[in-house]
């Protein structure tokens, strides 16, 4: 294997996002530290995409999850990069001939924060009856609508200073982010709020956990690769993308899915999933626990039992 160098880095791919330049920073910090590289082997390239480039518009409304990994997935094509890195929650099932996730790194906490700045509620059920709570995202919105209906819920984006700004402006009493984001933005989860349980609000598929994409068969860059790769990580993933491709999900269907290794059991892996309707009026969830070479199967059969009970048109209201 051909270690990078300062005079030959690897080229880092990522957007220009806080969040994704501390993932691709991690993902540069865990490669120096595995193979005793110095920073300089590395370089990280900023890409603009074109999710970058709509920020003012509902992403669910625009496309959905590969807007943000267009114009990354191409300067892979073109060898403009080695390596692109991230978030697992915004890649799409089914990746482009040619390319593939060849790493994943150790998956951060999954929870949602119920995130409310300074002095708020402590949590979704002390939420006074009517009170407005912000967020772009279909499964929390659909979740929260489904446990408290009489909520009122506003399209909410922008980083974390823009969502606490909201908060103070009164625009709405709450917001959720992923814990995962803001621990590796460097905020402190209590700071800002409290981490939901995951039965009170199952996390999006691959929440929290951060991939490596690149050419298939660069058998170079795999060995380079292998020593911060974690294979529980992987595991889980494949049951939960498993799970979202059996489903057809997309940024515009309410779906969320967790899968953990159950040490104790030798090994076996429990998957949770659910669909919900994006007016939270029905709530569908299934799980299934098996070993971990099954993980993929599980995923499919739990989605396969989901979209029969769940029938033509049940995203639809
Ligand atoms: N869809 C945006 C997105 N993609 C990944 C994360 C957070 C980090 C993660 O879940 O890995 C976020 C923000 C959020 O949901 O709060």
């Amino acid at each position: 294997m051909t270690l990078p160098s300062p005079d030959q880095p690897l080229r880092i791919g990522t957007r220009g996002s806080p969040l994704a330049l501390a993932q691709a920073e991690e993902t540069r910090a865990r490669l120096m530290a595995a193979h005793g590289l110095p920073e300089a082997a590395f370089r990280i390239a900023v890409i603009r995409t074109t999710g970058d480039a709509v920020q003012n518009r509902a992403l669910s409304e625009i496309g959905g999850k590969g807007l943000f990994t267009k114009e990354i997935e191409e300067a892979l094509f073109a060898g403009s990069i080695d390596i692109a890195v991230h978030s697992m929650k915004d890649m799409p099932t089914v990746l482009p001939e040619g390319l593939e996730i060849g790493c994943l790194l150790p998956r951060e906490d999954v929870r949602d924060v119920f995130v409310t700045g300074a002095g708020g509620p402590a949590g979704i059920a002390a939420l006074a009856p009517g009170a407005v709570v912000g967020t772009s995202s279909l499964r929390r919105r659909a979740q929260l609508l489904h446990r408290r209906p009489d909520l009122r819920v506003v399209e909410f984006r922008g980083n974390v200073q823009t969502r606490l700004k909201k908060l103070a402006d009164g625009v709405a009493e709450a917001t959720f982010l992923a814990l995962a984001g803001l621990r590796r933005l460097g905020h402190g989860e209590t700071e800002l709020g409290a981490p939901v349980p995951v039965d009170e609000m199952l996390p999006a598929v691959a929440q929290g956990a951060i991939g490596i994409e690149l050419r298939r068969r660069d058998a170079d860059l795999a060995a380079l690769l292998a020593p911060v790769h974690d294979a529980p990580t992987a595991s889980r993933l494949a049951a939960e993308r498993a799970f979202l491709a059996g489903l057809d999900g997309s940024c515009r269907t309410p779906i969320a899915g967790l899968a953990e290794i159950d040490g104790a059991a030798g090994g076996t892996l429990r998957l949770r999933g659910e669909i919900v309707r994006p007016d939270g009026s029905e709530r569908l969830a299934t799980e299934r626990r098996g070993p971990l070479a099954e993980a993929a199967a599980m995923g499919a059969d739990a989605a396969a039992e989901l979209r029969a009970r769940g029938g033509d048109g049940f995203f639809d209201s």
